[in-house]
Formats: structure tokens, sequence, C-alpha cells
């Protein structure tokens, strides 16, 4: 990976991360967090609608495949929308640890152009633990799971009540998620099984 600034290094008391006893099984499929995500959800129609799938250990695998809607330059991807891919499939970690939590930091190189239309491989990895403190790392190939690495991450998210959300979030979404079933039972998960 690419090192990481000293606020992505863990302290010397951090622990190795530990899988959930209820973490998807190895190659299932996590499914969307939330439909309107920009990064993972089903009802964003310029949305990434990264699908990410669980690896074995803290590890996970995804996919992105670059649209017409997320250029920079002609024909190819922006670059904030790559480190969306990133943000999104790092984030998605912590549902194998059954933490919630938000990133707090996130360092992204930059190694290839990606062209629209490429599907970038991603695959990601809790490193570390230390207390609310969780680091990971993520790398995205191109030309197929084994091909060269266009974009890689360090990453550090921090743990937080689901009443993060809840306080901060505009009252709209934050009323129909509380309304939604589905979102409610997702978010309880995490309450009972800390
Ligand atoms: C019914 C409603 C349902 C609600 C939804 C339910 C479930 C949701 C489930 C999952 C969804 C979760 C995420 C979505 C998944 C993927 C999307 C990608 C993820 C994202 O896209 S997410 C958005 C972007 N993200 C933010 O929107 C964060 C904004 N931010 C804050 O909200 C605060 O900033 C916070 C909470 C981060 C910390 O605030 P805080 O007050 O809790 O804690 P504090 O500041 O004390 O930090 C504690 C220790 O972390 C160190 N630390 C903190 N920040 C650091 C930094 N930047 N660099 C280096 N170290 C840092 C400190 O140095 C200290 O370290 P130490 O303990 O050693 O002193």
């Amino acid at each position: 990976m690419s090192g990481g600034s000293a606020a992505l290094q863990p302290p010397a008391d951090a622990v190795k991360p530990v899988r959930h006893a209820d973490a998807p099984a190895p190659g299932e499929l996590l499914g969307a967090h939330y439909s309107q995500c920009f990064g993972c959800g089903g009802e964003q129609p310029h949305g990434l609608h990264l699908e990410a799938r669980a690896g074995e250990g803290v590890s996970l695998t995804a996919e992105f495949t670059v649209q017409s809607a997320h250029q920079g330059a002609p024909g190819l991807a922006h670059g904030g929308v790559l480190t969306t891919a990133l943000d999104e499939t790092l984030g998605s970690l912590n549902w194998l640890l059954r933490t919630v939590a938000v990133t707090g930091r996130l360092e992204t190189d930059f190694a290839r152009p990606v062209p629209v239309g490429t599907t970038l491989y991603l695959s990601a990895e809790v490193t570390a633990v230390a207390g609310r403190k969780i680091y990971s790392s993520a790398v995205g190939r191109i030309d197929g799971p084994d091909g060269p690495v266009a974009v890689r991450a360090d990453a550090l998210f921090i743990e937080v009540k689901v009443d993060h959300f809840i306080d901060h979030g505009r009252q709209e979404e934050i009323r129909a998620a509380m309304n939604d079933p589905d979102q409610i039972r997702r978010a309880r998960a995490f309450e009972v099984n800390p």
C-alpha cells in the first residue's frame, strides 16, 4: 500500500481486526446499506452502484463500472468519483466488523487513468483497530481483478453511534429512513450486536 501519513499509522496499542460472528459469509454480496447512497444505492441513477462481496477475515472485494456521468476529463473517470468508490469500498468493510463508522481521513493515490466503460476491481481490508479507530486500505485494478493498479487508498474510519446519523442527517431523509422497516432493521442489528 502507499504507507499513508502519520495520522494513518495505527498506534502501538492497535489490535488486529476481528470478523464479527454474524458477518456475511465469504463470497456473499453485501447489498446496499441505503438505497439512496451515491456509492452503492440502487435508487441513484448516476450513482456508482458499487457491489461489494465479503472476503476472508475482514476483507472484501467490490466492482464498479465507470459510466459517462462519472467523467472528469473527456472519456476518463473523475478522480473524486474514483475516491468515492474507494470510500464506499472501505466503508463497507465496517459491516464485517458490525461497527457503524464514518470516514475520518482518506488518502488516495491515482496511479493510472481510468477510461469510461472500465470496470474497477477493488479489494480492501481492515489492517488494525484502536478503540474507535479503524485503519483500512484498498486497491483498485483495471483489466481484471489481477490487472494493473489504477488507484489505492489508506483510510481511518471512526466508530459512531447510529445517533450520529439521526442527529446530523436532514430530517426529511431521516424520517423516511425511520419509516423504512429494512433501514431500521439494519440499524438495530448494529445496536443489539455490538
Ligand atoms: C434510522 C436512521 C438510520 C441511520 C443509518 C443507520 C446505519 C448506517 C450504517 C452504515 C452507514 C455508514 C456509513 C456509510 C458507508 C459508506 C459510505 C462511505 C463512508 C463515508 O463517506 S462517511 C461520510 C464522511 N464522513 C463524515 O461525514 C465524518 C464527519 N466527521 C465527524 O462526524 C467527526 O469528526 C468524527 C465522528 C469522525 C469524529 O468526531 P468525534 O467527536 O466522534 O471523535 P473525536 O474527534 O474525538 O475523534 C476520535 C478519535 O479519532 C481521531 N480522528 C478523528 N478524525 C480524524 C481525522 N480526520 N484524522 C485523524 N484522526 C482523526 C481523533 O484524533 C481521536 O483520536 P484519539 O481517540 O486517539 O484521541
